[in-house]
């Protein structure tokens, strides 16, 4: 996968098709023999466990279910690429694309088994794959396609601002633990979510960030949770509560991000999370991403802004991505970036 330059500016676009999470329909029947994952057939996968992380999402546990170890491609594409897997669902014989969450750092992993696949899912109010992937019990299997690169980080680039929407988070993990394998690399994420359930206990890095009194509120939200009513019914005094909130169980994702950021410590210069909750009227401003771009100290040409979520995320951020001849690519740069003076950050939808 090579990058283009689509024209002057900073808006640069994938140089193949990211066939990505596209719907589709089969016309043929696929062959679910094949033992390891590949993005031609589709291989059968054990559904080991189902984590709810809030109402609406959880991390799904997948296994292949042949034991057969991981090929090749699987491995490269997930050192340097923003890589995805598609899910079919055997009824309608439709697929979507999910994002593996990058593996977890506890213990050195046996090269040659196959690793498990997680994934960060959501349950849309009537969507037909999150719907029926949401109501699998543990043990069902499931038949996965892929991998396929989104999106290749150029060698080059060693520091990102990623603005993630909800499960765009997934990608911005990836992005992550492929950084922090970069010395001297540097990673600013800025999550917004509607919900503080998706992100229980998480508070973000830069609390001088929250300069204006509606993000100040939010980071005090964060970690109150409901605070006074909370403290007035156990009985504890606003400061006790603020002690006890703060030691409650993070949420899984918010656990997931700290552990990121603890191995992206060692060789670079650090990941650090912003929280935004809409229900707590906390946005993402451009301040906050003009901000983020300030505080760089990178050579040109390495510095990239990622904006990764739902479609409206997306186009408010960077405006729309386009088809052309069948396949999504950038289209030009709009929404609040275009309206920012990026110098030599570039930005990538994805
Ligand atoms: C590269 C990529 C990676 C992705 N990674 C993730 C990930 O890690 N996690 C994740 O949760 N998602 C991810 N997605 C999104 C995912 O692929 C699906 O789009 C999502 O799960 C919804 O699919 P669905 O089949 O459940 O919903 P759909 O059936 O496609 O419906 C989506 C929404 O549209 C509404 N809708 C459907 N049909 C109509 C209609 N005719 N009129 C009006 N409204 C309608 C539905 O009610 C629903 O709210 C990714 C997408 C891409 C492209």
């Amino acid at each position: 996968m090579s990058w283009v330059r689509r024209r002057a500016g900073p808006l640069i676009v994938l140089g193949t098709s990211a066939a990505g999470g596209a719907a589709y329909r089969f016309f043929g029947p696929s062959r679910p023999t094949d033992e390891s994952l590949n993005p031609h057939t589709f291989t059968p996968y054990t559904l080991i466990n189902k984590q709810p992380v809030s109402s609406t999402s959880a991390i799904f546990t997948l296994r292949n279910a042949n034991g057969a170890p991981d090929s090749q491609s699987v491995k490269e594409v997930e050192k340097r690429s923003v890589w995805s897997i598609q899910i079919k669902q055997p009824q309608l014989q439709i697929a979507r694309a999910y994002t593996p969450l990058p593996h977890t750092t506890d213990g050195r992993k046996d090269e040659d088994a196959p690793q498990n696949i997680r994934l960060l899912i959501r349950q849309e109010t009537g969507g037909e794959v999150s719907t029926y992937l949401h109501r699998l019990p543990e043990q069902a299997t499931l038949e996965l396609r892929g991998p396929n690169a989104e999106f290749e980080l150029p060698r080059n680039v060693k520091e990102v601002i990623f603005l993630a929407g909800g499960t765009g988070i997934a990608p911005a993990m990836q992005v992550a633990q492929a950084l922090s394998r970069r010395t001297g690399s540097k990673m600013q994420v800025l999550w917004a979510n509607r919900k503080r359930e998706e992100c229980v206990g998480g508070v973000s890095d830069d609390r001088e960030t929250a300069s204006s009194p509606q993000n100040r509120l939010g980071w005090w939200k964060s970690i109150l949770v409901g605070s006074s009513e909370t403290a007035t019914l156990v009985g504890l005094s606003k400061d006790d509560a603020v002690e006890s909130e703060i030691l409650q169980d993070k949420g899984l994702i918010v656990k997931e991000l700290d552990a990121l950021k603890a191995n992206n410590t060692i060789a670079t210069q650090g990941l650090k999370v912003q929280y935004y909750v809409d229900e707590e009227k906390t946005f993402i401003q451009p301040e906050d991403v003009m901000q983020r771009m300030a505080s760089t100290s990178q050579e040109k040409g390495s510095k990239l802004i990622i904006v990764s979520g739902p479609d409206g995320f997306i186009e408010h951020w960077a405006g729309r991505k386009v088809w052309v001849d069948g396949r999504e690519t950038q289209g030009p740069l709009g929404g609040e970036l275009r309206e920012m003076n990026l110098g030599d950050w570039k930005v990538f939808k994805l």
